[in-house]
């Protein structure tokens, strides 16, 4: 279905911002939550604070709960993508509702995420007289595997047309730096997250630990490898050697096929028993449940770009236990803000949630560390530094801000 809704933008009360008209393509379904279709969400709603004008084209369909600037062009279809699933729609019908989408928008500026993937923001750049082209890379795949340099050639000329680029972390422009010619800008702009309700979330008491019950948390999809979930678990067993009253709180999808495989395990009744389930939950609820941890534990295994939940977590002054990956290390400033420990070792992982839980002054240390470092992935600095780059876009293209 194809729709236009995106309003007039209004006056800014920056001077430097002239509003601008920008068109987002996100190459994965609204229908289906994940990290770029959420990164995109907030990142619209913060430029539309500030006055401008944002209008979002992705694949799949409407839902209900979907904002009326979010244009849906019908379809979709399921494909693994970098241990994960990915909801894109690519053949010819998506590039033409696409191109169309772009023409009507008049745009200042069109904003690709993932361009490289094969979807609806792969589409635009081979437009006649579009407006300046931006592209946020996401993905992080290390090591680079050998199939995709099969594509690299034409994703080379392909990305040409590309103002500016923009990688949402050092780990995600190694992966472009493969296929992205070298004549276009570069910059590195975190993720952005809204610190403030991190940070003046209330703690939860169903979720607060005592010094005999302290609690362990753990955030993300369950049924997915990459997310090291039995990492988690395995790591849960040898804390409960040492903290026997320890408390496993679990939020995400897939949490019973999750508890089914821990009872099968040896042991498994008694350490399920330690565990909780809460389920997806709502972003509110999900501050306060960082809020409340006496500790947060990453144990993802590979895959992530960024690594937006240690920023959440951190942004909620909670100590960080999280693997060593390139993108953890970058976002904790090579381990100064989290305790990191070597990726899919569990006995490491349970070594630094133990040393945290017995030494209360070094966990308020990190927690307090964390905080400071959250300050650098705050919406409004991270959309000073996107517009910074539509400004150098359209200096480049159009000579039209200033
Ligand atoms: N409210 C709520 N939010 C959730 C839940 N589960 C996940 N989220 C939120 O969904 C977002 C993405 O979570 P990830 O687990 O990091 O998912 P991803 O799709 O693999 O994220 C990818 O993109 C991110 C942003 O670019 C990257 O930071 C990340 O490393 C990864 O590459 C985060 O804001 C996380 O808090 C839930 O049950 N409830």
């Amino acid at each position: 279905m194809l729709c236009m809704s995106s309003q007039e933008p209004a006056s800014t009360d920056r001077p430097d911002e002239r509003p601008l008209r920008v068109g987002i393509v996100c190459p994965y379904s609204f229908e289906t939550p994940g990290g770029v279709q959420n990164h995109i969400r907030d990142f619209s709603e913060a430029l539309m604070r500030r006055g401008h004008s944002v209008s979002v084209f992705a694949p799949g369909r409407r839902t209900k709960d979907m904002p009326l600037w979010v244009q849906t062009n019908g379809s979709s279809f399921a494909v693994p993508y970098n241990g994960s699933w990915a909801h894109l729609s690519y053949f010819l019908a998506a590039g033409l509702q696409t191109r169309r989408w772009v023409r009507q928008g008049q745009f200042d500026i069109v904003h690709l995420h993932e361009p490289e993937a094969p979807s609806v923001s792969h589409k635009p750049l081979v437009m006649r007289g579009a407006p300046p082209m931006v592209a946020t890379f996401h993905a992080s795949i290390e090591p680079y595997p050998k199939a995709l340099h099969l594509f690299q050639r034409y994703l080379h000329s392909y990305l040409e047309p590309l103002s500016e680029a923009i990688f949402v972390s050092p780990a995600a422009q190694r992966t472009a730096d493969h296929y992205l010619p070298v004549s276009i800008s570069r910059h590195v702009i975190p993720n952005g997250i809204d610190r403030a309700s991190y940070l003046l979330a209330r703690p939860d008491r169903r979720w607060q630990g005592t010094l005999e019950h302290p609690t362990i948390g753990f955030l993300g999809r369950l049924e997915e490898e990459r997310k090291g979930f039995s990492v988690f678990v395995d790591a849960a067993a040898r804390v409960l050697e040492r903290h026997p009253g320890a408390r496993f709180l679990v939020v995400g999808d897939g949490g019973a096929e999750a508890a089914k495989a821990i009872a099968e395990r040896d042991g498994g009744a008694a350490l399920l028993e330690r565990f909780e389930f809460l389920g997806r939950v709502d972003d509110d609820a999900k501050a306060r449940f960082y809020k409340s941890l006496d500790v947060y534990v990453a144990p993802q295994t590979g895959g992530e770009s960024f690594g937006i939940v240690l920023a959440e977590a951190m942004a909620a002054g909670c100590p960080v236990v999280a693997s060593d990956l390139p993108a953890f290390v970058d976002v904790t400033e090579q381990g100064l803000d989290a305790e990191l420990f070597a990726n899919r070792d569990a006995a490491d992982c349970a070594e630094r949630i133990c040393a945290l839980l017995a030494d209360p002054a070094r966990r308020a240390r990190l927690g307090k560390a964390g905080l400071k470092r959250s300050g650098d992935f705050d919406w409004e600095r991270v959309v000073d530094e996107v517009l910074a780059v539509y400004r150098s876009a359209l200096a480049d293209g159009q000579g039209a801000l200033s």
